[in-house]
């Protein structure tokens, strides 16, 4: 809960508030209680008019009225704070998801998951864990000092009694806090699970395993339900603790302070039914406390997972040192580089050690599953490396500012994601600044789109993406060509499609290749003929391991697999 209590002391000033409105409610207490003790002793020991307890009456209502609305306030102020809280911690996540190398980048579905669910769990903890504490402390403590004041028996049965409600708490608490940390863990599996499947509808529905998937998805919220059943099965267990310890200490007293009063004559009636009236307030307090504290532990798991999330990009950037990158295109060198998927336990790529120079072309080719697309992404700093280094210009990829060296960087993946924006805001997010409109008809021409665009209904306003207007897989290549170019970047890595490529789109990505590396250094994934031959330099991938590094007439005569890599693809 350490880190819930260092957010909540952001709000001091909603701090001192639930302060003040404690001492309010504590009056409130005592006054009702002395009210009440009072119109009881007058009308019934000492039989006064109905005129003599009308002042008392009045306070009563007065110290009811103060008391609802005091609790009122504090909810409102709970309120207050969970959402500047949650606000808080909402914004510090996302500046940090914005900061963090692509490295470190998670699953979508439990991100989302942590920045909308997990965060929502640490409400409770705001709104309802923190001013009860506040209002627990305030108001036992004044409870206390008055029943000390009128009979100090019962003050220590009080004060005995009393911690055993924290260590019942604490006892119950931290299984709570296990239990909720495995709900939210639970919660962002699920997520991922869910996230894929509505990705994944429409092929579901193909092959005919909506249904299956319906149930699949059923199964996995009914673990979730009974996971939450689990915590609140801790909740119930609480609250009948905390039930036992209460009717134990009010029993005490009771018995206390009536033999006191009826065998041994040592207590006035008004102060044995004061201290009675006032130890329930006393137990209920802390009766209160331990069901927001319940609710407070389930945060604090939730919270947990927050907290790691927001910690570990600054831990495992210690070499992230934002240095500066030149304006030119940069060399790109591999030193033994090995790289490994998180979810697979083999390395895909090893021992990578190659070294491109600046402005010049290279194209890795070799056969399905080599590790050609995973060399892209482990260049683009998408996916670190499990041993040895990627060095940009010379420097370490996680140690240059990532904005500056992404600005410079134009990755072409064979599937490239069509947001759902018009034509031109799909093609100008690459671009730093405003794109003009020559420039990007120019572009349009590179990549062979410009009679396409004509035929649209809005032109080049014309909604693309999710629920808009679809787009055939060459289009979306030429899409993803006229990105890069607007963004006239000093580092290229193209991932061309494998197969399939119409005839407009070979020579829009023929054309678009060669502007490119006329500035910049060029690493492409090839599958064409045309490619590797214009290359500066080809490397063979087999198996994870580059086999051989030439140029192509050079691999040609050398190289037997590169042979037979080629012999089919020859003409292409
Ligand atoms: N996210 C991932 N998690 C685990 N393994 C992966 C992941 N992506 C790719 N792989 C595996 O890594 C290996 C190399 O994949 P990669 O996509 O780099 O091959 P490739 O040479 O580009 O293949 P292709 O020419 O067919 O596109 C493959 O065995 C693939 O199954």
């Amino acid at each position: 809960m350490k880190f819930l209590k260092e957010t909540a002391r952001q709000f001091r000033s909603i701090q001192l508030l639930l302060g003040l409105n404690t001492i309010v409610y504590a009056a409130a207490i005592v006054l009702q209680a002395y009210t009440v003790v009072r119109l009881v002793h007058d009308i019934f020991l000492q039989q006064v008019s109905f005129q003599a307890v009308q002042p008392f009456l009045i306070l009563l209502a007065f110290a009811l009225l103060v008391r609802i609305g005091s609790q009122y306030v504090k909810g409102s102020l709970g309120s207050l704070m969970a959402k500047q809280a949650k606000n808080s911690l909402r914004s510090e996540m996302l500046e940090k998801v914005r900061q963090t190398p692509l490295f470190y980048r998670q699953e979508t579905g439990s991100r989302l998951s942590t920045l909308l669910d997990a965060v929502d769990e640490t409400g409770p903890f705001f709104h309802r864990y923190y001013p009860q504490m506040i209002e627990t402390t305030g108001t036992a403590l004044l409870i206390l000092i008055v029943v000390f004041s009128q009979n100090v028996i019962s003050g220590l049965i009080l004060l005995i009694t009393a911690p055993f409600i924290p260590f019942a708490m604490a006892v119950i608490g931290s299984r709570t806090e296990k239990k909720s940390k495995e709900l939210v863990s639970e919660l962002q599996q699920f997520s991922n699970t869910f996230y894929d499947k509505v990705q994944g509808l429409l092929t579901l529905k193909l092959f005919q395993r909506a249904e299956r998937e319906t149930e699949n998805v059923g199964r996995a919220s009914e673990n979730f339900r009974d996971r939450t059943m689990q915590v609140l099965k801790v909740a119930f267990m609480n609250s009948f603790m905390l039930e036992l310890i209460s009717m134990i200490g009010i029993g005490l007293v009771a018995i206390e302070v009536g033999l006191r009063l009826a065998l041994f004559d040592q207590l006035t009636f008004f102060t044995a039914f004061f201290v009675l009236v006032l130890a329930p307030e006393f137990y209920t307090q802390f009766r209160q406390l331990g069901s927001a504290f319940h609710s407070g532990k389930g945060s604090a798991g939730a919270a947990e997972v927050i907290e790691d999330q927001l910690v570990q990009p600054d831990e495992s950037a210690k070499r992230y040192e934002s240095k500066s990158v030149p304006d030119q295109a940069p060399s790109l060198t591999f030193q033994s580089m090995h790289a490994a998927y998180p979810s697979a336990d083999t390395a895909v790529l090893k021992d990578i050690s190659l070294h491109v120079d600046a402005e010049k072309s290279v194209a890795v080719v070799g056969p399905s599953g080599s590790g050609k697309s995973t060399l892209l992404r482990a260049a683009a700093g998408i996916l670190k490396p499990s041993a040895g280094d990627v060095l940009y210009n010379g420097v370490q990829l996680n140690e240059i500012e990532e904005s500056e060296r992404l600005n410079q960087t134009a990755f072409v993946t064979q599937d490239p994601h069509i947001f759902r924006a018009s034509v031109k805001d799909n093609i100008c997010m690459g671009a730093e600044n405003n794109v003009s409109d020559a420039d990007f008809q120019a572009v349009l021409d590179q990549v062979r789109l410009t009679a396409w665009v004509e035929r649209l209904p809005q032109k080049e306003e014309t909604l693309l993406g999710e629920g808009e207007r679809g787009l055939s897989g060459g289009e979306k290549q030429r899409i993803a060509l006229a990105r890069a170019l607007v963004k006239k970047p000093k580092l290229v890595l193209l991932d061309e499609p494998g197969t399939g490529l119409d005839v407009v789109t070979e020579s829009a990505l023929k054309e678009t290749l060669q502007k490119l590396s006329a500035n910049a250094t060029v690493v492409t994934v090839a599958h064409r003929m045309t490619t590797v031959q214009t290359a500066d330099e080809v490397v063979l991938l087999e198996k994870g391991k580059t086999t051989a590094v030439g140029r192509h007439e050079q691999l040609m005569n050398e190289c037997e697999n590169y042979q037979q890599l080629f012999s089919t693809k020859e003409g292409r």
